[in-house]
């Protein structure tokens, strides 16, 4: 037996979700470049969860239901309140928030299709309502009840803050959330797969999942291209500072990608927006400083931007604080994780590879008082 790295090009199951076939990603075979333009948020559940575009009303039921369910248990939000709340870091609290919801739900365990889909739209539905309760009352702020006449992306926009976002925040937001709803077997949605093959429960599939989202490999590459953008400062500086890390032989966040070599599809649509909202808010600087460092890490290292890379930018323009953004990444990808976790149990088998063994050969045991 001979392991293969980071399970490399390893092909761990079938999936009719989405595909990245030579650097083209598609959800159920519709170009994710197509949905970014023209679909909503709540199209792209219904399709991942479905294989079909909705038609009208199954759209209007999904919608329905989504609002319908996004109000949390009160114990939930009494929860928030009892945590280190200076010190928690959002996507921790998240990860704790949607395992406690699974207590609170009396079909948690409950295994029949129907009941798991129901919990899919619940789940969904109360991910925006958990980031946006725990980021207004971590300032102190009461957590602000979605409206039934607003879609998802403006609804969460709107608990944000407690106003009605403008049309092109929405836009842009909406577009985000299409653009990370689904990447094929990324390492959260294997996790959830790992975990539901089990015959575990959605919620604990779920959990699982957002403590594999959370690592700066994976979706908490977006806080800390952030972080580096602050750093840099001025595009002045921009040269110095990546070329020190590279030297260093240090990563730089929002850069490569397991799969895509070329360049991933989603990047483009994130850089326009970024391009976009940055002179609006007269932070043009932010989109300057990552153009450069993309020119280089490009050219010197011939690696592309992920989606992690812009989406930093954007959601700072979208005046988000920058700890939720890998909530928000989670906040969309659910979708795809609940659409992963459904398939699994349709035509389910525990998923439990071999490892090639490195330790020392058979040993004698020694009693503890003879050790050395
Ligand atoms: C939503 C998402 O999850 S998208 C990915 C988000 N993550 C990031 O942006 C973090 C930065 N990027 C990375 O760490 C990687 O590119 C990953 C984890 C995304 C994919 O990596 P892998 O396919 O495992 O490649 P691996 O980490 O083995 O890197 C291969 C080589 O490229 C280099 N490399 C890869 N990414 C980067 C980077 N961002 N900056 C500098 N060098 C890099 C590695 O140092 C390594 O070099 P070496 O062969 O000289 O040691
Ligand atoms: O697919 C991956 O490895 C990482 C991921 O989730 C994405 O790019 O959206």
């Amino acid at each position: 037996m001979t392991a293969t790295r980071g399970l490399e090009g390893v092909v761990a199951t079938t999936s009719s979700i989405s595909s990245i076939i030579d650097d083209t990603l598609t959800y159920v075979g519709y170009n994710i470049d197509d949905l970014a333009e023209h679909a909503s948020f709540e199209e792209v559940i219904y399709l991942l969860w479905h294989r079909k575009l909705p038609t009208a009303s199954q759209l209007q039921e999904l919608k329905e239901q989504l609002a319908k369910d996004a109000e949390l248990p009160q114990e939930v939000l009494n929860q928030f309140k009892t945590f280190p709340i200076d010190k928690v870091h959002p996507m921790a609290a998240l990860r704790t928030a949607v395992s406690s919801l699974g207590l609170y739900d009396e079909e948690a365990d409950v295994m029949e299709t129907e009941s798991n889909y129901r919990k899919a739209v619940r789940l969904q539905a109360k991910m925006p309502s958990l980031v946006t309760a725990f980021a207004r009352i971590r300032k102190g702020l009461e957590p602000v009840a979605p409206r039934k006449d607003l879609g998802f992306a403006a609804n969460f926009l709107y608990m944000l803050t407690g106003e009605e976002p403008e049309a092109i925040a929405v836009e842009a937001f909406n577009k985000a959330l299409v653009l990370h709803a689904d990447h094929e077997l990324n390492a959260s949605t294997f996790t959830a797969r790992v975990c539901v093959a089990t015959l575990s429960d959605v919620y604990s599939g779920v959990t699982a999942a957002i403590g594999a989202l959370k690592g700066p490999l994976h979706g908490g590459a977006n806080e800390q291209v952030m972080k580096m953008l602050t750093d840099i400062g001025s595009v002045e500086n921009v040269d110095s500072y990546i070329h020190e890390k590279l030297n260093n032989k240090e990563k730089i966040m929002g850069f490569g990608h397991r799969v895509y070599r070329k360049g991933d599809p989603r990047a483009k649509h994130l850089r326009e927006m970024s391009q976009k909202l940055t002179k609006l808010t007269g932070e043009a600087h932010y989109y300057d400083m990552s153009i450069k460092i993309e020119e280089i890490v490009t050219s010197e290292k011939g690696l592309p931007p992920n989606v992690d890379f812009y989406s930093a930018s954007v959601y700072h323009s979208l005046g988000i604080d920058h700890d939720l953004f890998t909530p928000i990444f989670a906040v969309s990808r659910v979708s795809g994780w609940l659409a992963h976790i459904l398939e699994q149990y349709e035509n389910n088998r525990l998923i439990r590879p071999r490892a090639d063994y490195t330790g020392p050969g058979m040993q004698s045991y020694v009693p503890v008082e003879k050790r050395g």
